[in-house]
């Protein structure tokens, strides 16, 4: 009977429609899902394999993730994205987001994957990886090292560069406040534990670990009697566990001195650059020679010195001059050699939107870009960004034929 069959080919031809175009969805949601962003591993869903299902009938779509701890800071946000990107696809009316949590051969097999084969603990920023060094250092405490490099570092993030920025100064940290990861209670973000690594928490861009989150909750203003070897395991601890990620640029920021951290740093990163940090007081200069000469002394490369609480010119023309002027020119001049000239690299004017954005957790880079101070940064980040990732000191795979 040629019209059944007829009508029973053309069922089975609008069956087999059906099933591709729900199948070129499945792939379009799959797709639009993997493709989601985790704001802490800053790596698509779909590469670290937390997209475990996905389903589409009657134009509602089911999607499965696994996150990797129960109880993630970033739930909310992951499931609010796949949602989001789910519905986005053409031919979707409502979506279903189930949210389960890794297993223990699940987490292994990502913390292996994001190691990318390097043994556990493992410094991933040694001479030969691409991602660029640079350590904050000045003379003595208290002149603006901090600021310079919590703006530095996100003046470098807003070039659209992959950074990452260690706070060892370890006496002293400060950079959880500078950059608002901590709390209006004093309690500063700690970074999620995912097997042996750590993830640092982001702000403004910039993947961010400090000595203060890893203190006791609400032992955040209790004093920490460091010593030397403590101080190393820590830093290589930092260097080891935490999950970076590739980055273009890791910039440290030192305890001010010549003391057993520059040291470890000199050690652990002997490819670091570095730049000197000072104020335009010229009393302040010799110390801050001496860190530079430090740096030098472990082998490591000045980058220039930064001035900063610099002359600001004020609306009525005049120039305000907190701390005089001179004294980032005077450090250089004492740190260059005959072979190698050292240069004021940037001059950061006094700025009361930097020192009250400090205050606050809100960096003048971020939150008043047209501050003078902010422009700096910006330049001071355009001047570094014309060589982001290194290639001094790599072994390119070359042969001679
Ligand atoms: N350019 C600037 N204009 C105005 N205030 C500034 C400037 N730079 C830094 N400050 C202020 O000076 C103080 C010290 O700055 P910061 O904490 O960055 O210094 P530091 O050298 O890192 O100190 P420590 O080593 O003690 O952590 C802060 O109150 C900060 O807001």
């Amino acid at each position: 009977m040629p019209r059944t069959a007829t009508g029973a080919n053309a069922a089975a031809d609008a069956e087999t429609a059906d099933a591709a175009t729900v199948s070129a969805t499945v792939s379009a949601v799959r797709e639009a899902v993997g493709a989601v962003t985790d704001p802490e591993l800053r790596r698509p869903l779909g590469e670290l394999d937390m997209i475990h299902a996905v389903a589409v009938a009657d134009g509602v779509a089911s999607v499965g993730i696994l996150l990797t701890i129960a109880g993630c800071p970033m739930a909310q946000r992951i499931e609010r994205d796949v949602h989001d990107a789910a519905a986005g696809v053409r031919g979707i009316r409502e979506v279903h987001v189930d949210v389960g949590v890794m297993d223990d051969d699940q987490r292994a097999a990502l913390t292996a994957k994001l190691r990318g084969g390097r043994p556990t603990a493992a410094n991933p920023f040694t001479a030969d990886s691409l991602t660029r060094v640079i350590a904050v250092t000045s003379g003595k405490g208290g002149v603006g090292k901090s600021s310079v490099t919590a703006n530095l570092a996100i003046a470098l993030a807003n070039r659209g560069l992959r950074v990452g920025l260690i706070d060892a100064d370890v006496h002293g940290f400060s950079i959880p406040g500078l950059v608002g990861l901590v709390d209006p209670d004093g309690r500063i973000q700690r970074p999620t534990r995912v097997e042996d690594l750590a993830l640092p928490p982001v702000a403004y861009g910039v993947k961010t670990i400090s000595i203060g989150m890893f203190l006791k909750p609400g032992a955040e203003d209790t004093a920490v009697p460091w010593r030397g070897p403590m101080l190393h395991r820590t830093l290589e601890q930092f260097l080891g566990e935490v999950y970076f990620g590739d980055l273009d640029l890791l910039l440290i920021d030192m305890p001010p001195g010549t003391g057993d951290a520059a040291i470890s740093v000199g050690h652990l990163l002997p490819h670091a650059e570095v730049l000197v940090v000072t104020t335009p007081q010229r009393a302040a200069a010799s110390v801050a020679v001496r860190s530079g000469q430090l740096a030098l002394q472990l082998g490591q490369r000045l980058l220039g010195v930064v001035e900063t609480m610099a002359p600001a010119a004020m609306p009525d023309g005049s120039v305000f001059e907190p701390f005089g002027s001179g004294g980032g020119e005077a450090v250089a001049a004492r740190l260059s050699t005959p072979d190698d000239a050292v240069r004021v690299i940037a001059s950061i004017p006094f700025s009361t939107a930097l020192r009250s954005g400090g205050d606050e957790g809100l960096p003048v880079v971020a939150e008043h870009p047209a501050d003078p101070a902010a422009r700096a940064f910006a330049e001071l980040a355009a001047t570094l960004s014309v060589r982001a990732r290194g290639l001094a000191g790599i072994r390119l795979p070359l042969a001679v034929a």
